[in-house]
């Protein structure tokens, strides 16, 4: 804490600066409200502004002056609005708490040391000159959060600056009223991070940027590395660092990113909501957000019926005894790894020059054009040209030729018997579009009452009857005829439009057969093991129009190498969370589909679940490879700051190797309770979660391995009585306080006050790789994490040093 002489001179500051922002929003709501009945009174009357007059060349050129005077005036107003209404809001957010820090720097060479208070955002005094707050985003705040008093430096656009940082400080101010004051000194406040870091779990992520950590500032500020990855342990502030970073990347390239063209993958939807809040926190618009699972969906889903992640690794946890588990784990193995992403590169290759699969273009009882046409025409392009440039070549040739076919069918002998079975309405609908055809070419005719009398007078307007000189029954026929073949030729083209002329299935499909062929397509010389029984669960899916999820993205990897048009050029930055579980093959498919987007890659290899997973930092990373070591930067976060000391000591014990240090905060040591049934430990549970929430803590989770068990763990515990207990499956879109059951995997990524883990027997984890997966689970808790067994202590417990736990 700081003395009663500061502490007065920052309360005087912090009034001041209260009243000027309070002053500054009293002059922009008004601005503000002017500027919006402006804009809604030009949109009402932009017509009536505009004088329209084309009746010659001249005045249709002042009528489109007028038109575009009116317009910028519009954008003008908005534009103003806009801006003013950002300060606003900006002004308003920083009401509550107009900064949260302050350091005093010396340039070298001035004899000055200026004070700078750091806020979430910029508030500048009336004169435009003194920054009375900085945006934490300034290049000068950097300081705050890279250096402790003594040398410090920043860089700006124009250079670097050096100097002296003499003081650095921080503030907890809410409502306006300043709380505590500290003067820090090695990293930002051991005080106000405890603070904050001792209070409960949220439903949603919280914005870190009054205590960015040294290293965390280095993820959010690198702007230079095609692909940054940042390696780092469980709690270590990951997700946060990421959110920060895309606030940062927003507000350093405001004039030309915007929030949409920054796209995070995140590992469920769930996770999307417990993250939605930190951006707007902030002040800066939402990022795009997706899963991998949605974004393969958007693609696959109108062809298959597609695997989702949780149900493939339901199956690897569950489906161990059964048929075909091993080839199954093979091929997921497989089909994740670069080996394949070059078996199906290859396999473009190969088609450049033989056995590309059409699907003929049938028309009636026949076929238009058959595929042994196409294949043709395909390989009579020149073979160096693309495989998707050769599709794209082909499909101009179908269109071409559809449209001579479409010509030359209008004589056959079906149309005749077509035409005899149209009614009056077909009738009448061609009768309408040759008198406007001879409206607009300004012939005059004649019906005779007959076709009035069938038709009805659908001609109004039409000059005096002149000369009946063209055969208006002939014409008819005709435009039918054209009418009957354009319905029938219409879904045809569509579908060259859309590619279905190529099948894509058989081409995936084929691949799956036997082994040598498979090498000679491919040129894989490392064939998986259980090549047979991997084809045959492939093919067998395939034939349903299931697809396996490890099948997705290579299927999407190869449509795109055959059909091209997939890639997106207006993302700029792609965050990748929980990067861990996505297989080599998966990013370098995101690379291939966002080719001008950055890569950042946030993941803990101790987390990685999934079967397909990417090991991030070690040197031979696939990540580093994907753009090069020279454009790959790679950050380790170690610190842990949402689990107390006691928590991180046990779960670093399951995996010795996991660098992690904990935040030094103390709370119980994790607890084993030993029950001697299912029904006992429901009683216990129950019994827990009454005590825990009674000391405070609101989001508990009893996390069970699979989901099949969180349903029966959730069924026990409500035929026990415990109420308002929320089941989360794969389904669930929010996350909310409260107690919940929850399958390890869904928890990824998420926190909670405390953790109940509902079975840790050597039933439940046992094998080696659920060591992983039981590691994840015991890394949500803050504060409390209690483990539950009705049979002997998984093996991972078992070796651990008794002095990490208690027993009860
Ligand atoms: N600098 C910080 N200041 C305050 N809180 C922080 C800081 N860094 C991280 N935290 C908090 O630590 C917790 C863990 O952060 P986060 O979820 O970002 O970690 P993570 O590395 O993504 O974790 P995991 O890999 O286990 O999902 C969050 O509650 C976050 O608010």
């Amino acid at each position: 804490m700081i003395n009663a002489k500061d502490w007065q001179q920052e309360q005087e500051r912090l009034t001041t600066v209260m009243d000027k922002l309070r002053g500054t929003i009293a002059e922009l709501e008004p601005e503000v409200s002017g500027l919006r009945d402006q804009v809604t009174d030009i949109r009402k009357r932009f017509w009536e502004e505009v004088t329209i007059n084309t009746s010659n060349a001249e005045d249709f050129e002042e009528t489109f002056y007028s038109m575009k005077q009116q317009e910028a005036l519009l954008s003008e107003r908005e534009r103003s609005h806009r801006q003013r209404m950002q300060r606003l809001k900006s002004m308003k957010r920083l009401l509550t708490s107009p900064y949260f820090g302050r350091i005093d720097f010396q340039e070298e060479g001035s004899s000055l040391s200026e004070h700078i208070y750091i806020g979430v955002s910029s508030f500048v005094d009336r004169d435009g000159i003194d920054f009375l707050v900085y945006d934490w985003r300034t290049p000068i705040a950097s300081m705050y959060y890279d250096f402790s008093p003594g040398a410090a430096i920043y860089d700006t656009p124009g250079g670097r600056v050096t100097g002296d940082m003499r003081l650095k400080r921080q503030y907890q101010i809410s409502g306006g009223q300043l709380h505590t004051v500290f003067d820090t000194s090695v990293t930002i406040g051991d005080e106000l991070l405890q603070q904050v870091l001792g209070k409960g779990a949220d439903t949603q992520m919280k914005s870190i940027v009054a205590t960015i950590q040294r290293e965390q500032n280095a993820v959010i500020r690198d702007d230079t590395s095609a692909m940054l990855i940042v390696q780092g342990a469980a709690g270590s502030g990951k997700t946060s660092a990421a959110l920060q970073r895309a606030a940062y990347l927003l507000y350093k390239h405001r004039d030309k990113l915007k929030a949409d063209q920054i796209v995070l993958f995140s590992p469920n939807p769930m996770f999307n909501s417990y993250v939605s809040t930190v951006l707007p926190e902030l002040g800066e618009e939402n990022l795009q957000q997706t899963t991998m699972q949605e974004y393969l969906a958007y693609w696959l889903a109108s062809t298959f019926q597609l695997e989702n992640p949780f149900d493939q690794i339901e199956y690897v946890l569950s489906g161990t005894n059964s048929y075909g588990y091993e080839a199954r784990l093979s091929g997921i193995h497989y089909k994740a790894s670069k080996s394949y992403l070059k078996a199906l590169q290859q396999y473009g290759l190969w088609l450049r020059k033989e056995g590309m699969l059409f699907q003929s273009i049938p028309f009636r009882d026949g076929e238009l054009v058959s595929t042994e046409q196409m294949e043709a025409q395909f390989y009579s392009y020149d073979s160096s040209i693309r495989l998707a440039n050769r599709v794209a070549l082909l499909q101009e040739w179908l269109l071409k030729k559809l449209s001579v076919l479409e010509r030359k069918e209008r004589r056959a002998q079906w149309i005749q018997d077509e035409l005899n079975y149209l009614d009056n309405e077909q009738y009448a609908e061609a009768y309408k579009e040759l008198v406007r055809r001879h409206k607009q070419e300004g012939t005059v005719i004649h019906f005779n009452e007959e076709y009035v009398g069938i038709y009805g007078d659908a001609e109004e307007g039409l000059g005096e009857a002149e000369d009946f000189d063209f055969d208006y029954a002939m014409q008819e026929e005709e435009l039918l005829r054209q009418m009957i073949v354009k319905a029938w030729f219409k879904p045809l083209r569509q579908q060259v439009k859309r590619l279905k002329f190529i099948d894509m299935i058989g081409l995936y499909a084929r691949l799956f057969g036997d082994a040598a062929a498979y090498q000679e397509m491919t040129n894989e010389m490392d064939m998986p093991m259980h090549w047979q029984e991997i084809s045959k669960q492939t093919k067998e899916k395939l034939s349903q129009s299931e697809l396996f999820y490890e099948d997705a993205a290579p299927f999407l990897f190869l449509k795109e190498l055959v059909e091209g048009n997939r890639t997106n050029t207006e993302v700029r930055h792609l965050f990748v969370d929980e990067g861990q579980d996505y297989s080599p093959f998966q990013f370098y498919f995101l690379k291939m589909l966002f080719p001008r987007a950055r890569m950042t890659v946030l993941g803990d290899f101790s987390q990685a679940i999934f079967p397909q997973a990417t090991n991030l930092h070690e040197l031979d990373s696939p990540l580093t490879k994907l753009y090069g070591e020279g454009e790959t930067n790679l950050i380790r976060l170690v610190r842990s700051y949402r689990s107390t000391r006691e928590i991180v000591a046990f779960t670093k014990a399951l995996l010795p190797n996991e660098e992690i240090v904990p935040f030094e905060r103390s709370g119980r040591k994790p607890c084993l309770v030993n029950v001697i049934s299912s029904e006992k430990r429901a009683e216990r549970i129950i019994a827990d979660i009454a005590a825990l929430r009674a000391e405070g803590y609101d989001s508990i989770a009893v996390i069970t391995r699979t989901a099949d068990e969180s349903r029966q763990a959730y069924d026990v515990l409500q035929s026990q009585g415990s109420d308002a207990l929320r089941l989360i499956t794969k389904e669930t879109l929010t996350f909310e306080k409260g107690a919940m059951v929850i399958p390890s995997y869904l928890a990824k990524g998420v926190e909670f006050d405390a953790v109940l883990i509902y079975d840790a027997s050597s039933q439940t984890y046992a094998r080696e790789s659920e060591r992983k997966l039981f590691y994840t689970a015991c890394t949500r808790a803050m504060h409390r994490l209690v483990l539950y067994a009705t049979e002997e202590w998984t093996p991972f417990i078992q070796a651990m040093e008794p002095l990490l736990y208690e027993v009860e």
